[in-house]
């Protein structure tokens, strides 16, 4: 039997609409990413979900995007005259969907790393995250990596998308701590992506351009303090903080807790604040946990770069 936990992302990173991502591990050691299970089986294929968030997922196995990553897998198989074996194939739904931190992007990632194990590894890394990038547009409607890259190889990823490379690692500075606040409420990709604006003021472009060049630059060469500084958002944040909960008066709180930045993780409606150590990181989930939640399903979390992306249980 064979078991792959695939981690929470936050896409974006406020500077890098649909070029940057981060996957995400809680420093407490806790598992915040969904699980597929896969084993031999009697009949072909046999699917089930369980886990807190499956309620939330649609009924029809059909609209599940595990299983859709089954059939991507095998059709993608049978183009190398190769058949899918027998197997039973379980999604363990642990992520909210809809929260921005790559809800859908755990549940394909896991999906595509276990059949490909499974099956020998048919895959290269690329082969599997165009595969990957292919079910998160059917999702969102239309194709980014930023969640599947780093929630597939880990760490800080840039979406070169050149030269045979979908995304490369960035270097990033270790000892941030992300605390990530869920609110409990749901954002879908689809409607935050549809409200943005077809197109950008020059004025935008060129300050956008001099935010993500210097973010990259600052974070080859390691100053935090510029890095913390590029990270703002022309792109998104301006028109989707409407759809969460009093977004600019708790960015500024964290701001004032001592946050290097704040911003939305993803499409929403979870936020991330960034803490330069974990006693500001742990006043800032505090005051997020007490101001941002809101109702019981929401959550905060302490976390860090989770370096090893999609990985194997047990
Ligand atoms: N296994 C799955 N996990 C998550 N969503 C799924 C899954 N299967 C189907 N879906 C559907 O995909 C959509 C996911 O929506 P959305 O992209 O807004 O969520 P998300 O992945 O959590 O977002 P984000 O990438 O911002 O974190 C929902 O309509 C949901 O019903
Ligand atoms: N870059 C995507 C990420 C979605 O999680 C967006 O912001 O729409």
């Amino acid at each position: 039997m064979l078991r792959i936990y695939a981690p929470a992302s936050s896409a974006n990173i406020s500077v890098g609409f649909d070029t940057l991502g981060a996957a995400i591990s809680p420093v407490d050691g806790s598992l915040l990413g969904d699980v597929i299970q896969i084993e031999d089986c009697a009949t072909q294929f046999e699917f089930e979900a369980v886990g807190y968030f499956v309620r939330k997922l649609p009924k029809e196995p059909q609209k599940n995007i595990v299983y859709q990553a089954y059939v991507l897998f095998s059709e993608r198989l049978k183009l190398r005259n190769k058949q899918v074996k027998p197997l039973c194939l379980t999604l363990e739904k642990n992520m909210p969907i809809g929260s921005g931190l790559g809800s859908s992007a755990c549940s394909i990632v896991a999906a595509l790393v276990a059949l490909n194990q499974f099956h020998q590894e048919p895959f290269s890394d690329m082969e599997l995250l165009e595969m990957m990038g292919e079910l998160e547009g059917r999702i969102s409607g239309s194709i980014h990596y930023d969640n599947v890259a780093p929630c597939y190889m880990g760490g800080v990823q840039f979406m070169v998308q050149s030269l045979g490379s979908i995304c490369q690692r960035l270097p990033f500075f270790d000892h941030w701590y992300w605390v990530l606040a869920y609110p409990g409420i749901e954002v879908s990709t689809a409607e935050a992506r549809a409200i943005l604006p077809k197109s950008y003021t020059r004025q935008d472009v060129i300050s956008h351009g001099r935010y993500l060049g210097g973010f990259v630059h600052a974070c080859h060469t390691q100053q935090e303090n510029l890095a913390a500084i590029m990270m703002k958002d022309v792109i998104a944040e301006p028109y989707r903080q409407q759809l969460l909960p009093n977004f600019a008066e708790v960015k500024q709180a964290a701001q004032d807790l001592g946050a290097l930045a704040t911003g939305i993780s993803g499409s929403g409606p979870t936020m991330f604040s960034i803490a330069p150590d974990l006693m500001v990181a742990t006043k800032v989930a505090d005051y997020l946990e007490k101001h941002y939640l809101q109702n019981n399903e929401g959550f905060v979390h302490i976390c860090k770069v989770d370096n090893q992306g999609a990985r194997q249980l047990g």
